[in-house]
């Protein structure tokens, strides 16, 4: 068997979806274990148990990882009584940032339940013909406790100092743009029951994605690419600010981002990346001349949709592959910004800053950018938080380092108990 990860799998996956009524939040429904979750305003998928999985790694993880699903859907019998995306044997997925590191997965889920234009479906998925299962709320996640958090390997005076050099090796390398990340490290009293920060992260930031795979989960504001009937988006973040609380300041500072050069300049570099590695793929491509601020109740971010039509009939996964590393996380140019990145940041980012997300059998699925988000490590206590900054020419390390506490607000406050 040329694929070895197809031989886990012993027989051809039986695969039924149909409509049911609404079970109320999709977040609800999961157990404490292997649990599968992308929720945006309150349509999305959930699933839970594991019909069938591929690990890969390396520069060929998406490449590898999308052979495997073209065969298992290729074999897999489908009775699909919905039809729409997201419907029909459906995979989870999560892709490290970096070529070099272990942990990328598609997840094939035994249950899957979505939502999606007022339709409410679930997808039964193995290897023998079972029956619809109690669609019901679980009982009530344990909330976290006893939360501490302190510093990854680098300190914040580091971080500043890590700004600064990237800041002199953007100008005497010629570089445009570096994206470094830093690290904070919460403890927690017990293991983390991952559905209690999910339900406050789609509670508070609903037009967010709130994603969770394999323990590493967040709720990401940026959307890699969406293929769905044919339609590709991409919503492309970069220039950010942080919001004060007070609502008139705010929308002064929204406007002074959409003036600001150096968030345009970021912005653009952004945008450059996305819209020419998607253009081998589409026609009829719109890229908006200017960008409009996204309102986040912790940032407000420079946006731009971008959006085409396929023409080559690649898969979401393989846009998601063309796309990574934009330069929202990456840098550019790329190259030269992921071999910096490699020389200062002193990180493991692991899959943060990678495509999660979801993919059907038609091709169709949403890979968002793994940002604002954390991974749960083995002992269930330990959760590493991620955020990270575009560096431009002229970006100042203090400001560096308020933007990313900013951007660590969601999940830090989500790993907090309820008050
Ligand atoms: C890298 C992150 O965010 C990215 C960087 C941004 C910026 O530098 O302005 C804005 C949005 C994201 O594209 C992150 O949240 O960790």
């Amino acid at each position: 068997m040329s694929n070895p990860a197809l031989a886990d799998v012993p027989g051809p996956l039986l695969v039924r979806s149909a409509p049911i009524d609404d079970p109320g939040a999709l977040l609800s429904l999961l157990p404490q274990d292997d649990a599968f979750a992308w929720v945006h305003n309150g349509d999305g998928l959930v699933g839970w148990g594991r019909a069938a999985e591929v690990h890969t790694s390396g520069k060929g993880r998406f490449a590898e990882a999308e052979q495997w699903w073209r065969d298992l859907a290729q074999h897999a019998v489908v009775r699909d009584e919905v039809g729409t995306p997201g419907s029909g044997l459906v995979a989870f997925g999560s892709f490290t940032f970096s070529d070099d590191t272990e942990g990328s997965a598609l997840v094939v889920p035994e249950i899957v339940v979505g939502r999606r234009d007022g339709v409410t479906w679930v997808t039964l998925i193995g290897l023998g013909i079972t029956a619809t299962p109690p669609l019901v709320p679980s009982s009530a996640p344990r909330e976290p406790s006893g939360a501490t958090f302190s510093d990854g390997a680098v300190d914040s005076a580091e971080w500043q100092q890590m700004v600064a050099e990237a800041v002199s090796r953007i100008v005497r390398d010629d570089l445009d743009k570096v994206v470094l990340a830093r690290e904070l490290v919460a403890t927690l009293d017990e293991p983390l029951d991952v559905r209690a920060p999910l339900a406050r992260l789609a509670e508070q930031y609903p037009s967010c994605w709130t994603f969770h795979v394999d323990g590493f989960f967040g709720s990401t504001p940026e959307m890699l690419v969406r293929l769905e009937r044919g339609l590709v988006t991409s919503r492309v973040l970069a220039g950010t600010i942080r919001r004060t609380g007070d609502d008139t300041r705010d929308l002064a500072l929204a406007g002074s981002l959409a003036r600001s050069s150096k968030d345009l300049e970021e912005h653009e570099y952004a945008v450059r990346s996305v819209a020419d590695a998607l253009a081998p793929h589409c026609t009829n491509m719109f890229v908006p001349e200017t960008p409009f601020v996204l309102h986040l109740p912790n940032v407000m971010h420079l946006a731009t949709d971008v959006t085409g039509v396929m023409r080559n009939g690649a898969g979401a996964l393989t846009l998601a592959a063309s796309l990574h590393p934009s330069a929202a996380v990456g840098g550019t140019p790329t190259a030269e910004a992921v071999r910096l990145i490699g020389q200062v940041e002193r990180l493991d980012r692991g899959r943060y800053a990678g495509p999660v997300g979801w993919i059907d059998a038609r091709g169709d699925g949403e890979w968002g950018i793994g940002l604002r988000s954390a991974q749960i490590e083995d002992d269930g206590r330990t959760v590493r938080l991620f955020a990270g900054c575009g560096i431009v020419a002229d970006s100042v390390p203090a400001d560096e380092l308020a933007e990313s506490e900013a951007k660590l607000i969601p999940v830090r406050d989500a790993l907090r108990p309820r008050t």
